[in-house]
């Protein structure tokens, strides 16, 4: 039996830090595992111009524990006023390394999202052109449209056409929770990723739902019936290339969770990776939890593996903090409702 496994230093290719006192108080948990990590723009107000990329990586920079080493790649949130000079722009520089797509009104501060796909078009042109990735939150947001359905709908609706009107154009398919997103992965060609989350890989919407409602586990997509979740271990255990880690690691407050109507998100940045090797163990799939933490990621986005090396040891019940403090109160971080016993040591 396998107990220790040492692998590249991962990286996590969809992560919220958010700002001020909220960024100080998670981010040392992703630096002390990931050596990058995709930075989702959407604050208040988003990050949407490169002058807005720029002084929030300087904020990031800021906020970083001492001796700290850590890249955050920076993204810019689609609105139907971005530039396609500012974006290439951006990316010419080494500022950016996507552009993230909210449809108006899907998740947590996507209102300044995309309504009409035809004021975007120029920019998603230009991204094509010079290889620029764009991260998509795929949910269509019609009312007529089941909550469990948004994900399946927005391939057929709005992915599909989207990517034959722009030839060339690389998507990632962010926090995927369903089996039709992983067919449709499957399906298509080397332009088109995926990202899974940690928790949509532990949780169903039972977790959600059955025996009393648990907050804490409401996230966007909203995790799906236990067929899905099987789908998505079957994904991220694959080694197929096109699937690779983007935690979703979404810290909200306590406060802001536990309310009539509280918000999106899973914090899972402190045990991430001692919940995956766990998962990754249970699915005899061990061998190939470096692909999927640290290897395709950078190989879709271009980017060179990193040098740095981790080491999981399996011993006793892993230990981590039920909470983290942040001036505006507690976040509460996952519980995967099991022991953990994956140790990680850099
Ligand atoms: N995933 C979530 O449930 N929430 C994210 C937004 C997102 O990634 O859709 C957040 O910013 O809180
Ligand atoms: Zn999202
Ligand atoms: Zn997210």
């Amino acid at each position: 039996m396998t107990d220790t496994l040492s692998i590249r230093r991962p990286d996590d290719w969809h992560l919220h830090l958010r700002d001020g006192d909220m960024l100080r108080a998670v981010l040392p948990h992703t630096t002390a595992h990931f050596a990058r990590a995709i930075v989702m723009p959407n604050l208040v107000p988003p990050v949407v111009t490169s002058d807005d990329a720029r002084a929030y990586r300087d904020r990031i920079m800021a906020a970083l524990p001492e001796e700290t080493s850590f890249t955050p790649l920076m993204t810019l949130y689609l609105t139907e006023d971005t530039e396609p000079g500012d974006v290439a722009r951006a990316h010419a520089e080494g500022l950016i390394t996507a552009v993230k797509l909210y449809p108006a009104g899907a998740t947590t501060n996507s209102a300044s999202g995309v309504t009409d796909f035809d004021k975007v078009a120029p920019v998603l042109d230009k991204m094509a052109d010079i290889g620029l990735p764009l991260c998509t939150h795929g949910e269509v947001v019609d009312g007529d449209v089941d909550i469990f359905d948004r994900e399946a709908v927005f391939i057929d609706r709005v992915l599909d056409p989207l990517r034959k009107r722009h030839a060339g154009l690389r998507v990632v398919m962010e926090h995927i929770t369903t089996a039709q997103a992983a067919d449709y992965v499957r399906a298509h060609d080397k332009d088109l990723g995926a990202t899974i989350t940690t928790h949509h890989l532990v949780i169903n919407r039972n977790h959600i739902l059955a025996g009393g409602i648990r907050p804490h586990y409401y996230c966007l997509p909203v995790a799906k019936r236990e067929e899905h979740r099987l789908a998505l271990r079957a994904a991220a255990t694959s080694g197929d290339a096109r699937f690779f880690l983007g935690t979703d690691s979404a810290p909200h407050t306590d406060a802001n969770k536990l309310l009539p109507c509280g918000c999106a998100g899973c914090f899972t940045a402190p045990n991430t990776l001692s919940i995956l090797a766990e998962v990754f163990e249970q699915e005899n799939a061990l061998d190939r939890l470096e692909s999927f933490t640290s290897l395709n990621g950078p190989a879709f986005y271009g980017l060179p593996v990193n040098e740095a090396m981790i080491t999981l040891t399996k011993g006793d019940p892993v230990s981590y903090p039920g909470r983290v403090d942040t001036s505006d109160g507690p976040v509460t971080v996952f519980d995967p409702g099991m022991d953990l016993h994956w140790h990680v040591a850099l």
